[in-house]
């Protein structure tokens, strides 16, 4: 490090890079809202309305989307100006000196590992409740699943996350089509839900909407736990090297994926609280249970199929997001040059690895 804030001049236009420029708006609106719906909803929604605000987990949401958008907004300013992949460390390297983007780095690679693994496992032990709660599984079930009981080694996380790996390292093209098609799926399962919950709306379990209990405090607390379920659009801007238009596709981009998310989660949250006494609502299953509860069994069971069958692409969007940031430190020179290696097919194999 020659001099730790010294900063990268930023480049007027498009960079050319060595990854092929492959991704359209609709691949980029994908990666967006297919690594950021997730378990924020199908997961933290429940959560947050039993423990944290009872109905006004919507007013929560909306309040960690406010907040969402103002990040976007810089996120989507930074992306005109630095057309590279990288994102965050990218913007750091451009505006605040090499130091503070290498710290940015390891943030964002903490970030995406973490998240990743923290989906995973969350979406171990709703494969796990599918199975026993839906497909009524006998005990085998747990044993196989989780022999180390449910705080445990999840062997269900690992195989999701080594199966992501293989997919990504087989190719762009394959990911690409795998994500669009997915996050179709995913949005419409959030819709099938929100819809569903409005038909069985009962508007006495929205009051009291802030409950005493929990208050004003509670909201905020719910605010802050609901970031997560935002977190996921800046994935859009690691990809931004290989983004055909990156200058009007990626601040399009980010900023529509967190006005649609925005808007598919507040609706989400008021239709499941209204579903069902916040005190009654699953802590980890919020809409399969809700619908459960009022005997509407095969909402249910489309609920948490669809959960089970889509949350794995949150894992997929953050372990494509990561190898981006180290091609570019590699490109910087911040990083040996095998994590700038493009194979044959535009695709980051070895980084990936
Ligand atoms: N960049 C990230 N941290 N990605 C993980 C996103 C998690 C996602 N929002 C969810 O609710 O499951």
């Amino acid at each position: 490090m020659s001099h730790p804030f010294l900063r990268k001049p930023i480049s007027p236009g498009v960079t050319s890079s060595s990854l092929p420029r492959h991704y359209s708006l609709v691949d980029l609106v994908s990666i967006g809202l297919g690594g950021t719906v997730g378990s924020g909803i199908f997961v933290l929604s429940g959560f947050i309305a039993r423990t944290y605000a009872g109905p006004a987990t919507s007013l929560s949401f909306l309040l960690s989307g406010c907040c969402a958008a103002l990040s976007g907004c810089c996120y989507a300013e930074l992306s005109t100006y630095i057309t590279t992949s990288g994102s965050a460390y990218a913007y750091a390297y451009a505006t605040l000196g090499e130091l503070p983007a290498v710290v940015a780095a390891g943030c964002l690679t903490l970030e995406y590992g973490v998240s990743a693994a923290a989906v995973a496992r969350s979406w171990g032990d709703k494969v796990l409740e599918w199975l026993v709660v839906e497909l009524e599984a006998g005990p085998w079930a747990a044993e196989v699943l989780a022999p180390a009981g449910p705080d445990g080694f999840n062997p269900l996380a690992g195989i999701l996350s080594a199966l992501t790996v293989w997919l990504l390292v087989k190719g762009v093209k394959e990911s690409k089509s795998v994500t669009n098609f997915v996050t179709m799926v995913k949005v419409f399962v959030v819709i099938f839900m929100t819809v569903g919950g409005f038909f069985l709306f009962d508007s006495a379990n929205l009051s009291p909407y802030v409950p005493p209990e929990f208050g004003t405090a509670g909201v905020l607390r719910g605010a802050t736990s609901s970031f997560f379920a935002y977190l996921g659009y800046d994935e859009v801007c690691c990809v931004a090297g290989e983004a055909v238009n990156p200058l009007t596709d990626v601040p399009t981009a980010v900023m529509g994926v967190i006005a649609t998310v925005a808007v598919l989660y507040c609706l989400a949250a008021v239709s499941l609280t209204a579903m069902q006494p916040y005190s009654l609502v699953s802590e980890t299953s919020g809409f399969a249970d809700a619908f459960h509860y009022r005997g509407v069994q095969w909402a249910a069971q489309v609920a948490a199929l669809g959960e089970v069958l889509t949350l794995p692409l949150v894992v997929l969007v953050s372990l494509l997001a990561q190898p981006r940031v180290f091609y570019q430190m590699s490109v910087d020179g911040l990083l040996p040059p095998v994590w700038r290696e493009v194979d044959a097919g535009g695709n980051l194999k070895k980084g990936i690895l």
